[in-house]
């Protein structure tokens, strides 16, 4: 299996984010790119190659070109304001009752517009980074067209929880939903996006909302509970075109194995229905016990039993990193679906 992977993401090292009401460092960090690919290496995972670079254009097929716009000058923005040496973080946000009429001139503006939390910091590294995980997915995705079964686009930041004009939860490009809208554009009638990270792809779900040749499927901790807390429930199932091509799986805190297998059948089974001739799978790895922010408790080895579970949908498979913060195991545990995939 071909690893995609950019020296770019190093880029983006934000300073801290607002969590439990305290600004604490990044969990998103770049230690988790170098621990995947230290343990890919060290399994003889690959080869490993750099992305080709795909410019803007793939990326204006999911996203909104103000907001393109407003990430690749945000920070110059911000560094006109408040100097280089803070990182960009918005201080509010639209609330019901609010407009969303106009876009502010203010950067602290502009920030609060384009986002829905304070725990993605834009730094001067940002776009550069973004824009290379985004050359990761996409390059995957040409690999997939070429005839590969499978490839891993070893993404940093991740992008699951960006939509088409807003950032959040450390993402800002939506990684997987750009690679799944260029293998729509390279010939695939039909794609199916499977989110196993530990929260909800809310972006994911937001961008393919009205879709029916995208069929997403998320299987996450209930946003009753948790982050992103605001969508990812089971009775959202999409709109229009899109309506039935949205699948929440929720699972309380505590989940383990045998709760989440069962969810990942039900998951590939829809899959299966849908008739998908592509997998887009948003791989975050923070479903793991050891995981710092995280509440359910998968073994390293449940990591083989999902990749096999996904080898078995049976379909071309673009493997896109998204969270996982047990850095000392994360790169066991993202290898350990690869692994149980390629054996799958
Ligand atoms: N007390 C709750 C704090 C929640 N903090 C933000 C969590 C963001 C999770 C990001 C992720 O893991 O879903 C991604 F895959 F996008 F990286
Ligand atoms: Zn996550």
């Amino acid at each position: 299996m071909i690893v995609i992977h950019s020296e770019e993401h190093r880029l983006q090292a934000g300073r801290s984010e607002l969590n439990d009401g305290q600004l604490v460092p990044c969990y998103e960090k770049p230690a988790r790119a170098d621990i995947v690919r230290a343990r890919i290496e060290a399994v003889g995972i690959g080869p490993i190659v750099n992305p080709t670079r795909h410019g803007i254009a793939p990326l204006e097929r999911v996203h909104d070109a103000g907001y393109l716009d407003f990430l690749r000058t945000a920070w110059d923005e911000w560094v006109k304001e408040h100097g280089a040496d803070i990182d960009a973080l918005p201080l509010n946000w639209v609330a019901p009752g609010m407009s969303r009429r106009r876009v502010p001139r203010s950067i602290d503006g502009r920030l609060g517009f384009y986002s829905f939390d304070a725990g993605t910091p834009i730094t001067a590294g940002t776009w550069r980074a973004a824009t290379a995980a985004a050359d990761n997915a996409l390059t995957g995705a040409d690999r997939l067209r070429a005839g590969d079964r499978s490839a891993f686009a070893l993404c940093r930041p991740p992008g699951h929880h960006a939509g088409h004009a807003f950032y959040g939860g450390y993402c800002f490009l939506n990684n997987a939903a750009i690679a799944a809208q260029s293998l729509r554009d390279g010939g695939a009638a039909r794609v199916a996006v499977l989110d196993v990270d530990y929260h909800h792809g809310n972006g994911t779900q937001e961008i393919f909302w009205e879709r029916g040749d995208v069929l997403f499927v998320s299987i996450h901790a209930d946003p009753a509970d948790e982050f992103p807390y605001f969508c990812g429930h089971a009775d959202e199932t999409g709109a229009g075109a899109g309506d039935g091509a949205n699948l929440n799986l929720t699972l309380p805190w505590g989940t383990d194995w045998s709760g989440y297998a069962q969810a990942l059948a039900a998951a590939a089974a829809r899959i299966r229905d849908f008739g998908a001739d592509a997998l887009v799978l948003s791989l975050g790895a923070d479903t793991y016990g050891g995981d710092p922010i995280s509440r359910f408790r998968l073994l390293s080895e449940d990591f083989l039993r999902m990749g096999s579970a996904i080898a078995g949908i049976g379909l071309p498979t673009l493997f896109v990193l998204e969270g996982g913060y047990a850095v000392d195991d994360l790169g066991v545990n993202v290898a350990n679906v690869l692994t149980g995939f390629e054996q799958g």
